[in-house]
């Protein structure tokens, strides 16, 4: 956890060291079929930051986050998290890598049937012996976790809820505390407010800025909300046509780029 007082990501960004590059991405490159997708990408997201990203439809967002993580193969360039080259990593350092990192996706990706709690203590598997996996007897500790995780999503009162019988932005709450759980510094979150109302939506933000700000996860999220993006996000970087148009301060993202960022958008 960084040490800095959070009182302005931009003021303090100069003094830290090249250490604290959770993410860094140089020349990426991803094609489908012929077609580039992501056309030589290059930015770092810093520890503890809450990064937005933005772009038009089709302007690579997801296929970015499903590099991040090797669910996409990239065609060239580099890849560290947390200091580690991802394209280098074999099967079993690569599965070990993803449990540390935490996704949060537009579809909940909950286990509908199972209560709110269960659904947190799933992050838990990996730390399980597989005897109490099968048994669905999970320690003391890690019941204490979840709860705990929920209690810091504001749903410590829904722990028994089943999934399906919670609200979209509940669930979408429950996705973040099962993220929490797995323990990971990293928080990927692909258009997690999608299909939320504005309040939810606001809530879900405001969760994922003080993974941030309190717990010093480093968060990067995409949105389609401009306006929210200004509002939450320490820095905004933008994709369109595969490459980085805008990398900056929310402050510095003004009207006239967010014009030219969505012109000629079709989709
Ligand atoms: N597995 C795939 N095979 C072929 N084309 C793909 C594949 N995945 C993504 N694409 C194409 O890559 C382009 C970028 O898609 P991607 O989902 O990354 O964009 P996005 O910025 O996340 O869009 P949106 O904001 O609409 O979710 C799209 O044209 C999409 O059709």
């Amino acid at each position: 956890m960084n040490t800095l007082a959070r009182t302005d990501m931009s003021d303090v960004q100069s003094v830290w060291i090249a250490d604290d590059h959770v993410i860094e991405v140089s020349n990426l490159r991803k094609s489908f079929s012929g077609r580039p997708i992501l056309n030589s990408v290059s930015f770092s997201v810093l520890r503890g930051e809450f990064v937005v990203l933005l772009g038009p439809s089709g302007g690579g967002k997801s296929t970015l986050f499903r590099c991040l993580t090797r669910l996409a193969e990239p065609d060239s360039g580099q890849i560290k998290i947390n200091g580690t080259t991802v394209s280098s990593l074999g099967s079993q350092a690569l599965s070990d890598f993803r449990r540390q990192v935490g996704f949060i996706f537009q579809q909940f990706n909950l286990v509908k049937r199972m209560t709110a709690v269960d659904n947190v203590l799933a992050a838990r598997l990996a730390h399980t012996s597989l005897l109490r996996v099968l048994v669905r007897r999970f320690s003391k500790d890690d019941r204490q976790l979840a709860l705990a995780c929920l209690d810091s999503v504001g749903l410590l009162d829904q722990a028994y809820q089943r999934a399906e019988s919670l609200s979209g932005g509940q669930q979408q709450r429950v996705a973040i505390a099962r993220a929490f759980a797995q323990g990971g510094s990293l928080l990927l979150a692909d258009e997690p407010i999608s299909s939320l109302d504005p309040e939810a939506s606001e809530n879900v933000l405001q969760i994922l800025q003080d993974a941030a700000r309190n717990r010093g996860m480093t968060v990067m999220c995409s949105l389609h909300q401009v306006d929210f993006a200004l509002r939450y996000a320490d820095r905004i970087v933008a994709l369109k046509d595969g490459e980085v148009f805008f990398n900056g301060k929310p402050s510095d993202f003004d009207p006239s780029v967010r014009e030219e960022l969505y012109r000629g958008n079709k989709a």
